[in-house]
């Protein structure tokens, strides 16, 4: 079936760059998908920058007139209250936030988060015009015993319950198998499709194929402008969560601008 899917390049910056570094870094990757008249319909471009940041991008981002958008790594279930620390997902909207990583492997590993948790989230974001982009991906021992589809696949599923079809046909997600993130270990392009191609079967089977077909569905690990070309050809691949590179704006508006590498 012809179905359009905009590639989404993502760059999460996790817990790096101050609200300073912030500006410059966006300010520099605008130049450089302006010089390479990036056409930002055809590619979407997105930065997920700490919390402390948003403001900052928000203003540059509304003054100058950009393009690219941005988002949070993380948001909390709650709606408002006594949870010292937590960022509300009426906070996110307000800074004009498109996009929310829900479900990080971090997150997951250092932060004890549940499926449970993640789905809370999940529709915390919808409940405020948020679009999540939801993490999964397995481990390394999963990889080794062979079980990465039916593990992420059921991360997916549990992150996704009672969440509407109308809802789930406007989500992204990322898999990111654990073992690829920061290593330089990438998966290979056929790794990538394996489990994404699965993603979207599962996707199916909990709205319907039309829905499915419609979801973007990225790959997150150890993603370079060297690489992504490949990886993007898979065709259940819509695009990367990308993370140490996504520092360095121009390799990373040289990841955004992959079908460049294809034609050059
Ligand atoms: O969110 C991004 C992923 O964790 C990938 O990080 P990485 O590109 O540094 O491997």
């Amino acid at each position: 079936m012809a179905t359009t899917r905009t590639p989404l390049m993502a760059g999460n910056w996790k817990m790096n760059l101050d609200h300073q570094q912030a500006i410059s870094t966006v300010q520099k990757l605008s130049w450089s998908l302006k010089d390479a008249k990036h056409d930002y319909n055809a590619v979407e471009v997105a930065v997920l920058p700490p919390f402390t940041d948003l403001r900052s991008v928000q203003t540059l981002v509304d003054g100058d007139k950009l393009e690219l958008v941005y988002g949070a790594q993380d948001i909390s279930k709650h709606e408002s209250g006594a949870y010292t620390g937590e960022i509300s997902g009426a906070m996110l909207a307000k800074l004009g936030c498109t996009y929310v990583a829900i479900g990080h492997s971090e997150r997951r590993e250092h932060h004890g988060e549940s499926d449970e948790l993640i789905n809370a989230k999940v529709r915390a974001a919808f409940a405020h015009g948020l679009t999540p982009i939801l993490c999964v991906g397995e481990g390394l021992e999963v990889r080794k015993a062979g079980n990465q589809v039916s593990h992420t696949l059921a991360q997916v599923e549990a992150a996704l319950a009672d969440v509407p079809a109308e809802q789930i046909a406007t989500i992204v997600i990322a898999y990111e198998p654990v073992w690829a993130i920061g290593t330089g270990e990438v998966a290979t392009p056929e790794d990538a499709q394996e489990v994404c191609g699965a993603i979207r079967r599962v996707l199916g089977e909990l709205c319907d194929q039309s829905v499915a077909d419609g979801v973007r569905v990225l790959y997150g690990g150890s993603v370079k402008s060297g690489n992504v070309a490949q990886i993007m050809a898979q065709p259940d691949v819509d695009g990367a969560l990308v993370g140490g590179a996504s520092l360095d704006p121009e390799e990373f508006a040289k990841i955004a601008r992959y079908q460049s590498h294809v034609t050059a």
